[in-house]
């Protein structure tokens, strides 16, 4: 497969009929990669968003300060960067899109597309339509790529379902459907949930489903949801969805009772290679962009450690952590159900205000829990993995592996890592993560996944708290 970095036309070059290209292919990766991460340490202005326009900007933080974000650096002067994810060379208006679509984006405050979106687009909106798996780091726009591929291929005169868009967990297929709401705006479209409680009475007339796939399982076996007319079958987080030890079954189910020339969309930051051969499989002929292992790292997330000596250590860490540091938003990962709502009643009790989230919690609770976080009424968010994936809040500017992420196999997972750590440094902001590591095997653990990645993880010492909030300081700046 070639690793043009030519617009997608000019990688027709390829022997198949298939494309691949890579996103980060420049020669001068060395120097733009220097270049951004000095941006963003702090020794130039930190990056804080479209147009400057930074929710974060006077937020509190989790003690109740003030939080202030020094906006200098524009998104604009990254956009412009070729070596950012966020580059493009075109604007929205040359990629195809309806007025209607293109006056929702600009409402949403989208200047300029990013790598992924301009140079999906052109590929997913060909005719005749064509599979596609893309791939991209995190918080780098592929949203809005196959969102507004679902809101052009529908067909707004037909009142049946034309396209499904499946996500690992209602949290983020709630995202996903404010998205179509904003970019839809100005269209008719009919858009409905497949999620958990989403209460389907009669048979859903709607053009675009969205939802989460054991959901829309039960949906089809109740006749609630006809199939035919399906055109465009969405998988956000695609290596997730189609892996066999995750929701594989579930979304394969979906599948097969597809149309059989019904597109396939496939988007993610990361594609081990073994979901990947089974991606191809799934959707074959696929036109693919993808990233190389070691791309897959955002340079405006910071990544740290903090070496503690025992589990209780780990805590009492954490806990002086949050009451030095000035932080706008947070999450905190923990491996199990029981540690997250433990660890969440100890700050509470420790005079920090933070509450858990996790998949054992009903709907109606999950949702208010995430909609207070979402809108700022919540600063400290302690999870599992169930909400590692997607979920895009651009005022968290730290995250926490209080566990370092592991399969189910207890084996050290680097996608896992990589979808936590993303949840900040969304759109070229800057952020910071840190890793509590507490005895040789976590820290090995955790070296495991530094080594697999190629990313820099620096040590911040916990019996030197003066020192330690002068490098989080920065970071988090
Ligand atoms: N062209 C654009 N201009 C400005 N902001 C954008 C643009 N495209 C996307 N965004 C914003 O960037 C943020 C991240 O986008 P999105 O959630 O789609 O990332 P993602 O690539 O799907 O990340 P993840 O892999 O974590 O799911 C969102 O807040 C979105 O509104």
């Amino acid at each position: 497969m070639t690793d043009s970095a030519d617009s997608a036309d000019s990688a027709k070059a390829t022997q198949s009929n298939q494309l691949s290209i890579s996103l980060e292919d420049s020669d001068d990766v060395n120097d733009i990669v220097s270049k951004i991460g000095e941006l963003s340490t702090g020794e130039k202005p930190a990056v804080n968003g479209a147009e400057g326009a930074d929710g974060a900007k006077g937020a509190k933080g989790a003690d109740g300060s003030a939080v202030e974000h020094e906006v200098e650096v524009h998104l604009a002067d990254i956009q412009a960067d070729p070596n950012s994810p966020l580059y493009s060379v075109k604007s929205f208006d040359e990629l195809g899109l309806h007025e209607n679509l293109l006056k929702g984006v600009y409402e949403m405050k989208f200047t300029k597309p990013s790598k992924i979106q301009e140079r999906a687009l052109p590929l997913l909106l060909a005719s005749p339509p064509r599979n596609m798996i893309g791939q991209s780091q995190s918080g780098t726009g592929k949203t809005a790529a196959f969102v507004l591929t679902m809101l052009s291929r529908v067909d707004y005169e037909v009142n049946e379902p034309q396209a499904v868009c499946l996500a690992p967990s209602r949290e983020l297929a709630r995202q996903i459907m404010e998205v179509v709401e904003q970019m839809g705006k100005y269209t008719p479209m009919k858009a409905v949930y497949a999620i958990k409680d989403s209460n389907h009475k009669g048979p859903i007339d709607a053009h675009i489903v969205i939802g989460t796939p054991g959901t829309l399982n039960d949906i089809i076996r109740k006749r609630q949801l006809a199939l035919k007319a399906i055109k465009l079958f969405v998988l956000d987080e695609a290596d997730n969805m189609l892996d066999k030890a995750g929701l594989g079954d579930q979304t394969l189910r979906i599948k097969k009772l597809l149309p059989r020339d019904c597109q396939m969309v496939l988007f993610s930051a990361t594609f081990p290679d073994v979901v990947r051969e089974f991606a191809q499989r799934v959707a074959p002929q696929a036109n693919e962009i993808r990233l190389k292992a070691t791309e897959l790292t955002v340079d405006g997330i910071k990544q740290f450690y903090m070496d503690c000596n025992s589990v209780q250590h780990k805590f009492e860490v954490l806990s002086e952590l949050y009451s030095l540091m000035t932080v706008g938003q947070s999450i905190i990962f923990v491996r199990r159900r029981d540690t997250a709502e433990r660890i969440a009643g100890r700050l509470n009790a420790d005079g920090h205000a933070v509450v858990f989230l996790h998949g054992a919690m009903d709907s109606q609770e999950r949702d208010s829990v995430m909609d207070k976080f979402r809108a700022g009424d919540i600063k400290v968010l302690i999870t599992t993995n169930v909400i590692a994936r997607g979920i895009d809040i651009q005022q968290v500017n730290l995250v926490i592996n209080y566990d370092i992420p592991l399969t189910g196999e207890g084996i050290p997972d680097p996608e896992t890592y990589l979808h936590r750590i993303g949840r900040t440094g969304r759109f070229g902001r800057t952020g910071a993560s840190i890793n509590f590591v507490h005895d040789e095997r976590s820290l090995e653990q955790m070296e495991a996944i530094q080594n697999t990645l190629g990313c820099d993880i620096i040590k911040v010492p916990t019996d030197d708290w003066e020192a330690a909030h002068k490098v989080l300081k920065r970071a988090l700046k």
